[in-house]
């Protein structure tokens, strides 16, 4: 056959976007034109972490964050990238970013569009080489078109999110997000400079067989947590962590799979952020059919009361979360 010759390239991102906005006859395109935006800085982001060992933009900054946490020069890179697309692109009139203390005005006062982002996601992994990520969360404005956003915009609890998404940037480049109707993911042809529709409709298993968390703090976790553990290790499932969220998420996502960052004595708290990267994985994994808890309650009905406040997160395969649950509950009946 002829056509053999000229085997089709798939679907790209950009068609992919105007098809599903034809499913909204009331679309007005700046929901598309924001995430094709968020797509354009990923591509430039990937190729300066690429060439990060080439152009000595490996290492720390020599600033901490409003987390009090050491930056990276990539973790500037990517936060300056991000900001810029976002600005640039006009639909985004605030956004708020794990390496950004305050909310940040674009500019775009007629910016229907909140964003929510941590622009580079498992900094301890950067300069060695393993997958690293970027996550977004999407909100349509509260206050009125012509103003700069409102703390109350930042606020919005994660039912709200009109998308979520992040970026992979591991042995290949994937964007992953969802708009409400099912998740998508995307991988990146670099010689086309083109995302293509590689992972449709994805869902992932009720159960798997992996359990993803920081083991290292085992002694501090709840005991709830603890006897999770321990059923996981007679089961024989197997200890997989990354240390990367985004990367150890993205692997269970696929192929089932937990992951918890409970609280701990260090972070009572837990460590991750609800705003701008619970939120976002929560509401894709739900699309995905699976599940997100910080153990006790679903991470999409929290309402936020700080821009940068930490939550515990459990999230994964439907019946491994409804495991833990069961284990945390039970440890409050024995109190
Ligand atoms: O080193 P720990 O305590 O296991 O924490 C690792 C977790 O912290 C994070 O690195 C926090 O995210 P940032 O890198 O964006 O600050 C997650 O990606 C990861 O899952
Ligand atoms: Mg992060
Ligand atoms: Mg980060």
């Amino acid at each position: 056959m002829k056509d053999d010759l000229a085997l089709p390239v798939g679907t790209t991102l950009d068609r992919f976007i105007m098809r599903k906005q034809e499913d909204f006859p009331y679309a007005t395109g700046e929901l598309s034109q924001l995430l094709r935006d968020i797509a354009l800085a990923a591509k430039i982001v990937n190729r300066e972490i690429n060439r990060a060992g080439l152009l000595g933009v490996t290492g720390a900054y020599g600033q901490q964050n409003i987390q009090g946490e050491e930056q990276q020069k990539l973790d500037i890179i990517a936060n300056i990238r991000f900001i810029r697309a976002l600005r640039n692109g006009g639909e985004v009139c605030t956004v708020i970013s794990e390496e950004e203390e305050g909310i940040i005005h674009t500019g775009n006062t007629k910016g229907k569009y909140i964003v929510a982002m941590d622009p580079l996601d498992g900094s301890s992994n950067i300069d060695v080489n393993v997958a690293i990520g970027t996550i977004f969360s999407i909100y349509r404005r509260l206050s009125d078109i012509g103003e700069d956003g409102t703390s109350e915009d930042c606020l919005q609890n994660g039912k709200k999110q009109v998308a979520a998404g992040y970026v992979i940037y591991g042995s290949s480049t994937m964007l992953v997000y969802t708009t409400g109707c099912g998740v998508n993911g995307f991988t990146y042809e670099p010689s086309l400079g083109e995302f293509f529709l590689s992972h449709p409709d994805i869902k992932t298993p009720k159960t798997g067989k992996i359990y993803s968390c920081n083991e290292g703090n085992l002694n501090s976790f709840p005991d709830g947590v603890k006897s999770y553990l321990n059923y996981c290790k007679e089961n024989n499932y197997n200890a997989r962590y990354i240390g990367s969220l985004v990367a150890d998420f993205h692997r269970n996502l696929l192929k089932g799979g937990i992951y918890l960052y409970p609280p701990t004595v260090k972070a009572p708290n837990g460590k991750l952020r609800l705003v701008y990267e619970c939120n976002a994985l929560a509401m894709i994994v739900e699309q995905a059919g699976g599940k997100a808890t910080d153990g006790s309650e679903r991470i999409l009905d929290k309402d936020p009361t700080d821009l940068h406040q930490r939550c515990p997160l459990i999230i994964g395969s439907p019946d491994m979360v409804d495991k833990v649950e069961e284990f945390l509950a039970a440890e409050l009946t024995l109190v």
